[in-house]
């Protein structure tokens, strides 16, 4: 155990955990040339073009330091706030962690965010200078930045270049000086962390764990606390580019376990594995069920394909515990799924992946939150609203309650007045305002998460010519006044484009919502009148005219078989569209009220 070492790289986005977690693996002879590809521990496709981390994953090294052979754990965690609750995850299973902060960029909101998860799980924190060889570095001041936020010494702030190998020597030195070993007693009953799971098509679900106590021996019969269930541990091993098997992981050690489960959501992020014949009485700590945040209904684009879409998301379910679906109909669309997602992030991956994986082509309806409404009936628990068409009848309603985050926004003086704009335009109240330094801003505002799931982060993006980082935490519900606005085309609601608002913007955003609606529906033979409605009250119209009559595509000439596959090739595009009664609507047209500003 005093040889074992367990740590994380925290960093905001693109400050170069990837690149400095390779750059370790690379200097601890952890990889051959022939494994070395950038970003080895991104392995998902996805997330290698995406340039993110999704999923966290762990790897171990050796390393020798004064002659002695040291096991260091990398737990990598994802970087992304849709995927924070496995960060916090991961931060549990280490005693250390490296803060790393780009030497252009300094602190940004997740570095403070992941910081703050870091410190109240007590780990030591090794601050990491990254990328002093930019041109554009300011290692001096962005030192001085560190120094401020952690209460350290300057010399304690370690100068690197994930791309140069500059530190990284001195960085290793770090992890095995400044991190304890871990703690924990061989002879107690099992109980080790689950901070991961990875679904494997062939293998069924791999479990990624620490053991806080006790050990874990192959064949072993083992429970899970959070969900009851036992299963013989088939093969449990460490985690180096390879699995390697073993015979038994003990006390502070990382490793995986197969049980044969099939199934991801047998598996729950932050579960205690224990022996199943003589439990741990202490399961660890700070246990929650992921609850999805962002909901929005998944629709074939042929109906007959409902079926296909229904197995596909049951198997897309099998290794992705965090997406949840039933199924759902709609008047427009008919028969598809309303299905839970952990964020914007995560509902562009798994519709990508149904496409890419599953080869389906699928309309994605307008995301909301999860919204509670109570009826003047006065029932204790509230109508869980996760589509818009739920909502009671307003004349029944009491009041609805929606999701509230706090927002921390860190920008440069010079934007505040223009990010406090955007924030009080999407409902936001302030809290706080610190300068970090006199350039330098945080920003913390109390606002509705609806809010941001409707394009925000661009338009911060926008408003702060890109100096602006931000990250969220969800603070409970609270009571708002908000309507549905319905939108009708030819006289017809057309349910899947409804979306609730808040009561002060639902005439600004009714009208919008049909303007842009007018330009996304192409013109067919007869005048398509679009209007937007709160309950029977029409509030905005727009028409889309009709196309003159025998506009009819001619055949200008030209060669007949390429013409033939240049519409081949747009058919993909082009089926993504759907009828509505005697309307075609693209899928664009679904997402229209999030891109109202575009
Ligand atoms: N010049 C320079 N560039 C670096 C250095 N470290 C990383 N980069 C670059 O910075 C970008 C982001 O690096 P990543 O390692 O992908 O960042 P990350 O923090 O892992 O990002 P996420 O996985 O999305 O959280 C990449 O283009 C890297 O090549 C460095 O020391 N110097």
């Amino acid at each position: 155990m005093e040889k074992i070492r367990n740590f994380c790289i925290i960093a905001h986005i693109d400050h170069g955990k990837s690149t400095l977690a390779d750059r370790l693996l690379d200097f601890t002879g952890s990889v051959t040339e022939r494994e070395k590809q950038d970003q080895l521990l991104d392995n998902m496709d996805l997330e290698r073009e995406r340039g993110i981390t999704i999923k966290s994953h762990a790897i171990q090294m050796d390393y020798v330091h004064n002659g002695e052979t040291y096991t260091l754990n990398l737990i990598d965690t994802p970087g992304h706030v849709d995927f924070s609750y496995e960060v916090s995850r991961s931060i549990a299973a280490c005693e250390g962690a490296l803060l790393v902060v780009d030497a252009a960029q300094s602190i940004q909101a997740q570095t403070i965010s992941n910081l703050y998860l870091a410190l109240e799980n007590d780990l030591e924190i090794i601050p990491v200078l990254n990328k002093v060889d930019l041109p554009s570095a300011n290692p001096e001041e962005v030192t001085d930045d560190i120094v401020d936020l952690l209460g350290c010494k300057p010399e304690e702030v370690i100068q690197a270049s994930a791309k140069t190998g500059i530190g990284i020597e001195e960085i290793l030195t770090a992890i095995i000086e400044r991190i304890p070993p871990p703690k924990g007693n061989r002879d107690e009953s099992l109980q080790a962390l689950v901070f991961d799971s990875v679904y494997n098509p062939f293998r069924g679900v791999e479990t990624y764990f620490r053991v806080v106590n006790g050990e874990i021996a192959k064949g072993q019969k083992i429970k899970f606390v959070a969900t009851g269930k036992s299963y013989d541990a088939d093969e449990i091993g460490t985690l180096k580019l390879t699995q390697i098997p073993k015979n038994k992981i003990s006390t502070g050690d990382v490793g995986y376990l197969i049980t044969g489960i099939k199934d991801a959501r047998e598996v729950k992020v932050g579960d205690t594995i224990t022996d199943s014949a003589n439990p741990t009485k202490n399961p660890i700590g700070g246990f929650e069920d992921v609850k999805p945040m962002v909901f929005a209904g998944i629709y074939p684009v042929d109906t007959e394909d409902f079926e296909d879409l229904r197995s596909s998301m049951e198997k897309l379910q099998l290794n992705d515990a965090s997406l949840v679906f039933t199924p759902e109909s709609s008047a427009a669309l008919g028969f598809g799924f309303r299905c839970g997602f952990l964020g914007m992030l995560h509902m562009e991956i798994i519709q990508e992946r149904l496409e890419r994986e599953f080869d389906m082509t699928v309309i994605t309806t307008v995301p909301n939150v999860s919204y509670h409404a109570y009826t003047t009936k006065g029932d204790p628990e509230p109508i869980i609203v996760n589509n818009p068409s739920d909502l009671p009848d307003p004349s029944t309603i009491d009041r609805v309650e929606e999701p509230y985050i706090k927002a921390t926004i860190i920008t440069k003086a010079d934007f505040v007045g223009n990010v406090m704009s955007l924030c009080i335009e999407k409902r936001g109240q302030i809290v706080n305002q610190t300068y970090l330094t006199p350039e330098r801003v945080e920003l913390i505002f109390d606002m509705p998460l609806a809010e941001i799931v409707f394009d925000f982060y661009d338009r911060l993006k926008t408003v702060s010519k890109g100096y602006a980082s931000f990250d969220y935490s969800p603070i409970g519900m609270r009571t708002s006044k908000l309507v549905r606005v319905d939108i009708l085309l030819n006289a017809q609601p057309v349910d899947a484009l409804s979306a609730l608002v808040h009561f002060d913007n639902a005439y600004h955003i009714g009208k919008k919502m049909c303007e842009k609606l007018k330009e996304l529906i192409p013109r067919q033979q007869f005048d398509i009148p679009i209007q937007a409605a709160i309950g029977s009250k029409i509030i905005s119209r727009e028409t889309i005219k009709a196309l003159r009559k025998d506009v009819t595509a001619k055949c200008y000439g030209g060669d007949i078989s390429r013409k033939r596959k240049l519409l081949e090739k747009q058919k993909k595009g082009k089926k993504r569209m759907r009828q509505v009664g005697n309307v075609e609507i693209p899928q664009q047209a679904f997402m229209a009220v999030l891109k109202l500003n575009d």
